[in-house]
């Protein structure tokens, strides 16, 4: 069998991505991990796949145009979705190329007639350039949602919560690359230490203007490096290394990291705490119990226990009472969507609904284990109001003995503070504040 090329690999993943309804970064790893890719092809196939997601509907409404009323195979869509990715947004991609590419992958794979059609259309495509330009029918929210390929009702959520040009800027960010940053172990250098080490081989390495443990480090696969393997860093988006500061950890107090795997925010808890004190580290899943363990231990972290357990069943393990409780809870995963750009389209108002009403049980759940006068953290990866603010609000309102802690002001980094709401006690980080991903934060107080 001919050897496949970067293009026809990516077709495949974006084939078995909607066939399985599977996540596109599992798919990819799977293709990757075989190692019949060399580099620069890897990271091409990686870009198709991410690109032709991220952009499904703008290219979706262009293909419309030159395909109407006709029913196209699900490979035959995908290969001229990819195909148009790669004329529309890849400057170093010849448009002739893409074409070409196109129609010998359709020959492989159909007949001439499809072969011909997919010709056809990338052609025409071509020879109108200014389709791209032209502006989708509807109201303001249809047309950002076609524009910036983004689902329409989540525009239409984004635009009632932060304003239109807030939720375009929103998804612009989205649409752009993510890019890698680490944080420094605190317990065996500084960040200064470990800039200039890191600057003998990436001399583009830069402090973090978000926060203080936090390092760019851009044009390489950090997780692979030697400092990685010796526990000089934790690979981390900036926006999560806001999560641990915010609660306020001395050495020598009982955490409870109840939604802990694989262990981020955990080991960053533990190197605020200079490895002094107690952390039972919960997750639901038996076997991400190990992921927490495997990087506490690269890391030279000893205080903290990974434990298994439904954060809903943790009142009922006997654990005692804890100083500060992290409720970083699964959500919706809004704030990623440049990592993970199938979850844009995966997702639904309802699968929003249903997650926030975990969260609320959730934090009810564990909010019972925090010791009078502690501080508890509830944060999430997304930027939906019904799973952030309002899971909090309705809470405290719930809960006389909790409050919002406006002292959390004290805790975030000076760029952080900038984005806290009128509310002190929680901060919605959005994903174009500091193109990074969207978190929110909220600290809850326990009355003594
Ligand atoms: C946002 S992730 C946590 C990320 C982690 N805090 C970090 O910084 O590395 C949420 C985690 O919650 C776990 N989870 C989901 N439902 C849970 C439940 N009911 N009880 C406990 N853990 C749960 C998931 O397995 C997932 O690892």
């Amino acid at each position: 069998m001919a050897h496949k090329g970067a293009r026809e690999i990516a077709l495949d993943v974006l084939n078995r991505v909607e066939q399985h309804k599977s996540y596109s970064n599992l798919e990819l790893k799977h293709v990757l991990e075989r190692g019949e890719l060399r580099a620069p092809d890897a990271g091409l196939v990686t870009e198709l796949v991410y690109g032709t997601i991220q952009r499904r509907l703008t290219l979706d409404e262009v293909l419309a145009h030159f395909v109407r009323g006709k029913k196209l195979q699900l490979w035959v869509r995908n290969l001229l979705r990819l195909s148009l990715y790669q004329i529309r947004y890849l400057d170093r991609i010849p448009a002739r190329a893409a074409v070409h590419e196109a129609v010998e992958i359709a020959k492989r794979r159909g007949h001439q007639g499809i072969a011909s059609m997919v010709n056809g259309v990338l052609r025409n495509v071509l020879r109108q350039p200014d389709v791209w330009e032209r502006l989708p029918e509807g109201d303001a929210a249809r047309r950002l949602a076609v524009e910036e390929s983004h689902p329409e009702w989540l525009v239409r959520r984004w635009i009632a919560a932060y304003g239109e040009a807030a939720t375009r800027a929103i998804c612009a960010s989205n649409n752009r690359p993510p890019h890698a940053s680490v944080r420094v172990n605190t317990l065996k250098l500084t960040r200064d230490e470990l800039l200039e080490r890191l600057r003998e081989e990436y001399p583009d390495a830069a402090p973090s203007p978000l926060s203080p443990h936090g390092i760019l480090f851009p044009g390489g696969h950090a997780a692979g490096t030697r400092w990685f393997s010796e526990g000089y860093f934790t690979v981390q988006d900036e926006s999560s290394m806001l999560v641990a500061p915010a609660l306020a950890v001395q050495p020598g107090m009982r955490v409870l990291d109840a939604c802990a795997a694989p262990g981020g925010k955990t080991t960053h808890l533990a190197e605020l705490m200079q490895n002094k004190g107690e952390i039972v580290a919960s997750d639901v899943h038996p076997h991400k119990r190990e992921l927490i363990a495997e990087n506490a231990d690269r890391l030279g972290i000893s205080i903290i226990t990974p434990i298994t357990s439904d954060a809903l069943d943790l009142p009922d393990r006997g654990l005692g009472a804890f100083d500060r409780i992290l409720l970083d809870a699964p959500c919706s995963g809004f704030g990623v969507i440049r990592r993970k750009p199938d979850l844009k389209w995966n997702k639904t108002p309802d699968d929003v609904a249903a997650i926030a009403d975990l969260q609320y049980r959730l934090l009810e759940r564990v909010a019972g284990m925090l010791a009078p006068g502690g501080l508890l953290v509830y944060s999430t990866c997304t930027i939906e109001p019904e799973e952030n603010q309002s899971v909090v609000r309705r809470f405290v309102a719930e809960h006389p003995e909790f409050a919002l802690d406006e002292a959390l002001a004290q805790d975030l980094p000076e760029a952080a503070r900038e984005k806290l709401d009128g509310h002190a006690g929680y901060v919605q980080v959005l994903p174009h504040h500091f193109d990074s991903d969207g978190f929110f934060i909220a600290r809850l107080k326990r009355k003594r």
